[in-house]
């Protein structure tokens, strides 16, 4: 057979190819080839088998994995992408204990971070956006979910939507756009909410028509949307034809997971304070979990989602970086799944779910991304470890060496010596 790329000599092949999103108990079971080879041709894979049987492979490359760890491109299934500015002055006031909350009421967190977006123009949108893209492809990363919610008026909100579809055209990685429009309530309509909700309702049709975004988000959240609120608004948008997804139960528990089972969200996110209920009823619905441990880490809380109950439960969960300024600000998904092996006692095994199969689902990409399938898009990494279980463990470091979009090599670690 006659292929284009030949990675050969991989010690633990993950191809993540099963029926997902994976649920409970089954996010334990990985396939894992020892001793695989891949064939890749026309951005695709076209071949999986022992990597002894790879000889009978003719191909233009071939790449030696010297019995590293192959696995999916990792899929980044909650970040806020694009935005002005950045907030290193808020570390002092994390430092001396005010709560995210409290400096969002004085006017900073992520207000801060609209004034700034509001005042970085588009171009310069563009760059930063494709500069952190970089970063996350650096990291191993092949598909990213990118948010909107740091305009809070039309012009800003379209802005950054826009910026977020050309960055999405212009890089190699896939991107999928979701506007957060109702992320916070700015200061004019502080008095009025509901108004605020519904200008922002009033973009749906456009963002629609000009394919701006695939999913509508919402911060449910003490001092920000109540969960009716978040109910009228959620509903208007599926309305319209809009896949929605929350920021639920994130800091106080107001019942945000159990609005997103409620409502048939694709993704109910953080979920650092589900009740019990809530925990039941994720399990027992189709929406995912996408927790973000890497918030409560940097927020400083003690608190963590209770993500160990959840998968135990029953419940689908992904993991994700949900990198942005304010609360977690990061692009280094790796990171954040040693913070999900040693704060939310969560497997090796159920983490490598969490951050392909899963979180594709979780961003409605479950039929692309995630998987090393013959037929798929030869999304792939091959990481300077030799086992899954290696990436959690050594944590804080970049693990990636050979990052592959399409077939096509995007980064590879250039040896210093
Ligand atoms: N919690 C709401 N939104 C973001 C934080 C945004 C910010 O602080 O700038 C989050 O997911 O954590
Ligand atoms: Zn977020």
């Amino acid at each position: 057979m006659q292929v284009d790329t030949v990675i050969t000599n991989i010690g633990q092949l993950l191809t993540m190819d099963k029926q997902g999103p994976v649920k409970g108990r089954a996010m334990n079971d990985l396939n894992i080839l020892e001793n695989a080879a891949i064939g890749i041709k026309a951005g695709k894979i076209e071949w999986i088998g022992m990597a002894d049987d790879a000889a009978d492979l003719t191909s233009h490359q071939t790449i030696d994995a010297e019995g590293r760890l192959v696995t999916p491109g990792l899929v980044e299934s909650h970040t806020h992408l694009v935005f002005g500015g950045s907030r290193e002055k808020e570390m002092a006031l994390k430092q001396q204990g005010v709560p995210y909350l409290d400096i969002l009421k004085q006017g900073g967190g992520i207000l801060a971070t609209v004034n700034a977006t509001k005042q970085t123009s588009y171009a310069a949108l563009l760059k930063k956006a494709l500069f952190h893209l970089d970063r996350m492809a650096m990291h191993g990363i092949t598909t990213v979910e990118a948010k909107s919610g740091y305009g809070l008026d039309k012009d800003t909100e379209l802005k950054q939507l826009k910026v977020a579809k050309a960055a999405g055209e212009a890089h190699p990685l896939d991107l999928v756009s979701t506007f957060l429009g109702a992320h916070a309530i700015p200061p004019e309509y502080k008095q009025d909410p509901e108004a605020f909700l519904d200008l922002m309702g009033e973009l749906f049709a456009e963002i629609k028509e000009e394919n701006l975004a695939e999913f509508v988000d919402i911060f449910t959240e003490t001092a920000v949307f109540t969960v009716d609120q978040s109910r009228r608004y959620l509903q208007k948008a599926k309305d319209k034809g809009f896949g929605i997804k929350m920021h639920a139960d994130e800091i106080d528990p107001l019942g945000g997971t159990e609005l997103a089972v409620e409502m048939g969200a694709i993704s109910g996110d953080h979920l650092a304070v589900t009740s019990d209920d809530g925990i039941k009823q994720l399990a027992a619905s189709d929406t995912i979990g996408v927790i973000l441990p890497g918030t409560s880490f940097y927020l400083g809380k003690d608190t963590y989602s209770r993500a160990r109950e959840m998968v135990d439960a029953g419940a689908a969960i992904a993991i994700s970086t949900d990198f942005n300024p304010g609360s977690s600000v990061t692009e280094n998904l790796q990171l954040i799944m040693s913070i999900a092996a040693l704060k939310l006692k969560l497997s090796a095994e159920e983490i490598w779910h969490a951050v392909t199969i899963n979180a594709a689902h979780a961003i409605g990409r479950g039929s692309e991304a995630g998987t090393i399938a013959i037929g798929r898009r030869a999304d792939v990494v091959i990481w300077d470890a030799p086992n899954y279980m290696y990436i959690p463990y050594h944590y804080g470091v970049n693990h990636a060496k050979t990052v592959m979009k399409n077939g096509d090599v995007l980064y590879e670690r250039q040896p210093i010596r």
